[in-house]
């Protein structure tokens, strides 16, 4: 039975280990309805692997995951299109595979192209001819062209350049209102967690310990571009994001 009544996922003291080397212990999630949690820590402390067991692709090896919705989608950081398929057909993939008829499955395609700000023109080019920023686009449209109850995020737009990367992370938000959905999203960006998120996860790098758990204050897509800026520089100065920042600087050094 659902430990919450009425979360959409819940993980209970989860803990992974790959080729028996132990990359977290004792996670635990609640994800509420509509809500958006983003999971941020340095690369290598595991928060693939828990996006990866949240959303049932992995099993843990320890702990329990409850689930409480029809239907999720997941977006990688590479938009994973088939290459053979249109645009629209990617977008469409996963309606036709539950058997949405074809007329049907255009029209919900169409509208989550416009909704991600695609062409219509662009419905009809291959993956090859569209741009790494519109494929990207076309992996979101995919994602909430199934009605998603639950939508798992994993780094999605670190590929894609820091203009586009922000009307990205404005039509999730977008997204998210409008459908209501649910989202874990994990980013090693901290500005990106407070522009989508609600709530906020930090991983440590050392042992895939949970820091810190924190509240962003005001909804997302209310905090404006200073409003962001303040808030991450005010949480700079604190140790529980000393291991997020030092890897960032060891990034861009
Ligand atoms: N399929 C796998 N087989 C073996 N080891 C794995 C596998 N997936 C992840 N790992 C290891 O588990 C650890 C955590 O990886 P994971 O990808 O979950 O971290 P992450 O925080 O998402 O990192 P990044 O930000 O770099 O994507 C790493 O040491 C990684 O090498």
């Amino acid at each position: 039975m659902m430990p919450h009544e009425k979360a959409k996922l819940v993980l209970q003291d989860v803990g992974h280990s790959w080729l028996g080397r132990t990359v977290f212990e004792g996670f635990d999630l609640v994800l509420r309805p509509g809500e958006v949690v983003a999971l941020v820590g340095p690369s290598g402390c595991g928060k693939t692997t828990i996006l990866q067991i949240a959303a049932g692709l992995v099993e843990p090896l320890r702990g329990r995951v409850y689930r409480n919705y029809r239907r999720h989608a997941v977006v990688f950081q590479e938009p994973r299109l088939l290459p053979w398929l249109t645009t629209r057909d990617n977008i469409a993939y996963g309606l036709k595979v539950s058997g949405c008829a074809a007329s049907r499955r255009h029209a919900i395609a169409a509208a989550r192209a416009l909704e991600v700000g695609l062409d219509p023109e662009d419905l009809t080019k291959y993956p090859v001819e569209l741009s790494g920023g519109m494929r990207q686009r076309a992996a979101v449209a995919r994602a909430l062209a199934v009605e998603p109850d639950v939508v798992f995020f994993d780094e999605p737009f670190t590929a894609v350049d820091v203009g586009l990367r922000r009307v990205l992370q404005d039509l999730v938000i977008a997204a998210a209102a409008r459908a209501h959905f649910s989202a874990l999203f994990v980013t090693h960006d901290l500005a990106e967690a407070v522009r989508v998120a609600h709530r906020l996860i930090v991983l440590s790098a050392i042992d895939g310990r949970v820091v810190d758990q924190r509240i962003i204050a005001g909804e997302p897509g209310t905090r404006d571009n200073r409003a962001i800026f303040d808030i991450v520089e005010s949480w700079s100065h604190e140790a529980v994001f000393a291991e997020l920042f030092d890897a960032d600087r060891r990034v861009s050094a």
